[in-house]
């Protein structure tokens, strides 16, 4: 049977999660796509700090190995930042190989553009890690609400801002120590200013945008705020009134048919949806016309749960491969 050979790009915090999480669920896994998987080769910038990858595995820097390898199947990316990583998944799609990726802000800029380039060339974009997580909200709207219209959004969509709020109100630490403690876990970027102002949860919030909205806000329409000046007293001060305060993401349309966004910190008490999502947990609560009111909660950031979200991308590509490779053998034999 033709194994499914894979490619990491990037080996940190995410990379690690998926590398060790296709080493210990391997016969799991295999089964359920049908068929051997190997990782040939990962993509890194700094070669010494990889001792301990097998030697079946080329760990190198230099990105051709897996672009000029008509062997890889699927590239897994895990890098931070705009570029490299819009370039090398670029070129990833024009060499005819599905691409999972866990980079926000690349994909907050560049998805549409690569989803429009992975049609061309007829290969799959998985992209479930680059919003809150563990939790598939992109399948969940992809593939569960089909026939709901989203009216509106809100979330928690950064678990190091939620971590920080959280331990600064339960264990009554100061932010600095919080954020020390977020960064420790591997939840913050390798810039925490991301997180803490804001930009990362708005890169999430444009992509849930362009999946449901089909566009992005304006700029203009945009209000971010972060977390920056919140002090012990101030939260303090929230819980004896029974209220937590929440780095909350918003959308969706206002009176006037604009679609609006925000990232701003928010007061919220008991009733609110999202009053009991603590610690590293994401929350996204939506509106369906049909359904009505949905809340999924999970694992926001963090090794594994990102893991988990790029492991069931594959899943799904290559469930969908073997079904179509399936079908076309049951045609040829009719
Ligand atoms: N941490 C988390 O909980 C989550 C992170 N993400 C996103 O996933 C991505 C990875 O995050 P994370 O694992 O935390 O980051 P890390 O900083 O832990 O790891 C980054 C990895 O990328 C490698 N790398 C950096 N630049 C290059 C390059 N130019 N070419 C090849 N490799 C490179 C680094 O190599 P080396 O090891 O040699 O230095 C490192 O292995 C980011 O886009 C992040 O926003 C998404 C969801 C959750
Ligand atoms: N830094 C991010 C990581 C996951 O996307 C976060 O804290 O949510």
């Amino acid at each position: 049977m033709k194994p499914i050979n894979v490619a990491l790009i990037g080996l940190g915090t995410v990379g690690c999660g998926v590398y060790q999480t296709l080493h210990i669920q391997r016969q799991r896994l295999e089964k359920l796509v049908g068929a051997p998987i190997n990782i040939l080769t990962i993509i890194i910038e700094n070669p010494d700090k990889h001792q301990k990858i097998s030697a079946k595995t080329n760990v190198t820097t230099d990105v051709n190995a897996v672009l000029n390898n008509p062997e890889i199947d699927v590239v897994f990316e895990a890098i931070v930042g705009k570029e490299p990583a819009f370039s090398i998944l670029k070129e990833c799609i024009q060499a005819k190989k599905h691409v999972i990726t866990s980079n926000k802000e690349m994909f907050a800029t560049h998805g549409e553009e690569l989803k429009r380039l992975a049609s061309k060339y007829n290969v799959q974009i998985g992209y479930d890690a680059t919003t809150a997580g563990g939790i598939p909200i992109i399948q969940i709207i992809q593939q569960l609400l089909k026939a709901n219209q989203i009216q509106y959004v809100q979330a928690i969509l950064n678990g190091t801002t939620n971590y920080i709020l959280s331990a600064m109100r339960e264990k009554n630490i100061t932010f600095s120590t919080a954020l020390d403690e977020a960064q420790k876990w591997g939840y913050a970027e390798p810039d925490p200013e991301k997180d803490i102002e804001g930009f990362d949860a708005y890169y999430k919030l444009m992509i849930l945008s362009e999946l449901i909205f089909e566009k992005q806000p304006d700029l203009k329409n945009v209000k971010r705020k972060g977390i920056r000046d919140i002090t012990e007293e101030s939260i303090q001060g929230l819980q004896t009134e029974g209220k937590r305060l929440k780095h909350i993401a918003k959308i969706g349309y206002d009176a006037t048919g604009k679609l609006t966004a925000s990232v701003e910190p928010e007061a919220v008490s008991k009733e609110h949806p999202l009053y009991a999502v603590e610690g590293v947990n994401n929350a996204i609560h939506i509106k369906g016309d049909i359904v009505g009111d949905l809340t999924f909660t999970g694992p926001g950031a963090g090794s594994f749960p990102t893991a988990s979200a790029m492991i069931e991308d594959f899943c799904i590509l290559f469930k969908k491969e073997q079904t179509a490779i399936a079908s076309s053998k049951a045609h040829a034999t009719v």
